[in-house]
């Protein structure tokens, strides 16, 4: 059902989907951001009646519908819901970055200090799928990070939001939650209204508008990433087994149409398995016409001559997901060098890691990973850094410093590097 492509050195790398941009896209979101930016709580309120069918009863979700909609779920959800969240805090609590002292130098202190941001947005989709996951592997790291209050904002489907959402919320620490999505949440949260306070970064995914509204945001508050369609590459050698494989590629076929799932191996009898099991699996899947749209416009199988040049095609391909279904994954992991996350052997279906895994699964796509790095404690900390110089420690360097400025042809540079030194009768 995919076409075997044979790999000559010089295939497309580009093979994942650009970030998806339909015509007026731009000008629709601009619309909306202007209509929440004049109107504040009225134009959020008549944009979530355009877009979402109506709008909510109220914005914020009270402290009762919260506990409500927790008492609500069903047990071993909400204890699988816990079990994800300490994995994901576990993996998390290693990624904290401490602040520094420098004092190496008679005189000199210089430092850096880490600081979680103040208040953070948190974008949850909510209208084809629902995530619960994506809750917590966005707001676990924020709170990680110790970022003071986390505003969730996620759409409405007739005045309510998924009791799993919620659940996942409480479990994660989210401090208030409104009943909006779209791009209008989006500039609800950049600009602020009477009843949602502008937050000072937004994270987490959402569809087009959503992605496009954050680009238009982007300066006045700080964004995570803009996340493309979901994306997996399989390195995978004669061994593997293609039932295994096809599921693991339909598993992120199955979230978009525009989802891409590639297999790479060097095995032809590995291809053409994993092409029939794909075929047989289809129909099993409830979403199959998403995913089978993904397979087929999306969808790759390439053969390569080895494992090597299979693992140097991954890296000019960035995936999102990257799986090396290999009996000694460990032997290949440093010749990778470009993807979000890597699922090691034949036992890490990519799924571990949406879900429990605790590594996060908010990751670069579209081949940005080869510059962008998985969302992380660091996406809610920012730093500055002090200096302080004795007089004695100035005047060592003062002059070799005020010469650098002259250079530049910076005058008052230099003249208020050498304005202090005891020497300076010389300087007006
Ligand atoms: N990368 C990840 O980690 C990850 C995780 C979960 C979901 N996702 C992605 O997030 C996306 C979720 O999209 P979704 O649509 O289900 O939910 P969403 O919440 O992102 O978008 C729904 C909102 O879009 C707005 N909208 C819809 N049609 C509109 C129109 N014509 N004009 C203006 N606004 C409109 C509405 O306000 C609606 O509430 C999917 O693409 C999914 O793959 C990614
Ligand atoms: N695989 C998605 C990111 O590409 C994340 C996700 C959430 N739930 C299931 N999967
Ligand atoms: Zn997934």
């Amino acid at each position: 059902m995919i076409q075997i492509l044979t790999y000559d050195g010089t295939t497309d790398a580009d093979i994942f989907q650009r970030i998806h941009s339909s015509s007026g896209l731009e000008e629709a979101v601009a619309g909306i951001i202007t209509e929440v930016r004049e109107g504040g709580d009225e134009g959020l309120l008549r944009c979530c009646a355009r877009f979402d069918g109506a709008a909510p009863s109220h914005l914020e979700v009270t402290p009762e519908e919260l506990q409500a909609a927790f008492d609500g779920v069903d047990p071993k959800f909400l204890a699988i819901l816990e079990k994800a969240a300490a994995n994901i805090t576990a993996f998390h609590s290693c990624q904290r970055r401490n602040s520094f002292i420098l004092n190496d130098q008679t005189g000199i202190v210089l430092g850096q200090k880490v600081l979680p941001l103040e208040r953070v947005g948190l974008y949850v989709p909510g209208g084809t799928a629902l995530y619960p996951s994506s809750v917590l592997m966005n707001a676990l790291p924020a709170k990680i990070a110790g970022v003071e209050e986390l505003i969730m904002v996620t759409p409405a489907k007739e005045g309510n939001i998924s009791p799993m959402i919620l659940a996942a919320a409480k479990i994660a620490g989210v401090d208030r939650i409104f009943k909006v999505g779209g791009a209008q949440a989006v500039a609800a949260l950049a600009y602020g209204t009477e009843s949602i306070p502008k937050v000072d970064k937004i994270v987490g995914p959402g569809n087009a508008y959503v992605a496009e509204a954050k680009k238009q945001v982007f300066g006045l508050v700080d964004i995570d990433m803009i996340a493309g369609p979901s994306e997996i590459l399989i390195v995978a050698d004669g061994t593997g087994n293609p039932r295994h494989l096809a599921a693991d590629m339909l598993s992120q076929a199955e979230h978009d149409k525009l989802a891409s799932a590639v297999l790479v191996t060097d095995s032809p009898q590995l291809a053409a398995g994993v092409n029939l099991e794909l075929e047989r699996q289809l129909p099993l899947l409830p979403r199959e016409d998403i995913a089978r749209h993904a397979i087929e416009h999306h969808g790759k199988i390439i053969l390569t001559a080895n494992l090597e040049t299979a693992i140097q095609l991954a890296n000019r391909m960035a995936p999102e997901h990257l799986e090396l279904c290999l009996d000694t994954p460990f032997d290949y992991l440093d010749q990778v060098r470009h993807a979000g996350s890597v699922f090691l052997g034949k036992n890490c279906p990519e799924a571990l890691g949406d879900y429990l895994a605790g590594p996060n699964h908010t990751l670069p796509t579209s081949g940005t990973a080869r510059f962008s790095s998985p969302l992380s404690v660091d996406d809610f900390v920012k730093k500055y850094q002090y200096t302080y110089y004795t007089g004695e420690a100035l005047a060592a360097v003062a002059e070799e410093a005020a010469y650098f400025a002259e250079q530049e042809g910076l005058s008052a540079h230099a003249r208020s590097l050498l304005v202090r030194l005891e020497a300076a009768v010389s300087i007006p």
